[in-house]
């Protein structure tokens, strides 16, 4: 997907992605990354997403990442808070209390940019790139969080039935793209009600990415 589909999709209000209540499966499942009290997450392509909320309120830190400064505005404000903004070249890095949201492209910034986290949360980042963004994304988001663990979404469906995004990502492509560095274990697979936008069924996956070797 180039920038300016999703640039567009935010300006025009096209964000059929975006819940307006806290992912149930974060809730459900975010115990299993076993982190400790006020750890710092990562939330890659992260949107709006009413989950940070969640986040902030459970005592996480939360370090997101989003194309889209609307997005960002947008978030601080349903949020309540006033952010201080830094520019850099590369980036536009808002900030309130335990919130960072950077705003760029997310392959353009690097560990330093990102800092040290504890854990990543993926809910429709991963699935909403291409396949060939995919590979990039993955060895990227390995690389910049240092193989941090991550909870992660995602939709295993036929994809002939449906252009993404959000696109389909089965175990075969999981193991593909992170098996070289993490353990992966399915926590949950169940039918997405009413099917994916009303098209065609698929199954909603929760994953959990264990790095084979020791975070930080
Ligand atoms: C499907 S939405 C998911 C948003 C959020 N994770 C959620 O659950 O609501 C994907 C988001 O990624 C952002 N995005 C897409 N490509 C990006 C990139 N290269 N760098 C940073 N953000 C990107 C889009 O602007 C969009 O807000």
């Amino acid at each position: 997907m180039q920038k300016e589909f999703w640039l567009s999709r935010w300006q025009n209000n096209e964000i059929g992605f975006h819940n307006n209540d806290v992912n149930p499966l974060l809730v459900t499942f975010l115990p299993h990354l076993t982190l400790p009290p006020s750890s710092r997450l990562l939330l890659p392509l992260c949107g709006k997403s009413r989950d940070i909320s969640w986040l902030l309120s459970e005592g996480f830190a939360v370090v997101g990442v989003e194309l889209s400064e609307l997005a960002v505005s947008q978030l601080f404000s349903e949020l309540g808070l006033t952010p201080t903004i830094e520019e850099k070249t590369h980036c536009k890095i808002f900030k309130a209390n335990k919130l960072v949201i950077i705003v760029a492209d997310f392959f353009e910034l690097s560990a330093a940019d990102i800092g040290t986290v504890a854990g990543i949360y993926d809910r429709a980042a991963l699935v909403a790139l291409p396949p060939a963004m995919r590979e990039r994304y993955a060895k990227h988001i390995t690389a910049i969080s240092v193989c941090a663990p991550q909870l992660l979404v995602s939709f295993d469906y036929q994809q002939e039935a449906m252009p993404g995004p959000p696109f389909s990502v089965p175990e075969t492509e999981l193991n593909v793209l992170y098996a070289g560095q993490y353990q992966l274990q399915r926590l949950a697979s169940s039918p997405l009600e009413g099917g994916l936008k009303g098209k065609c069924d698929a199954l909603e996956q929760v994953w959990l990415l264990q790095p084979k070797r020791a975070h930080l």
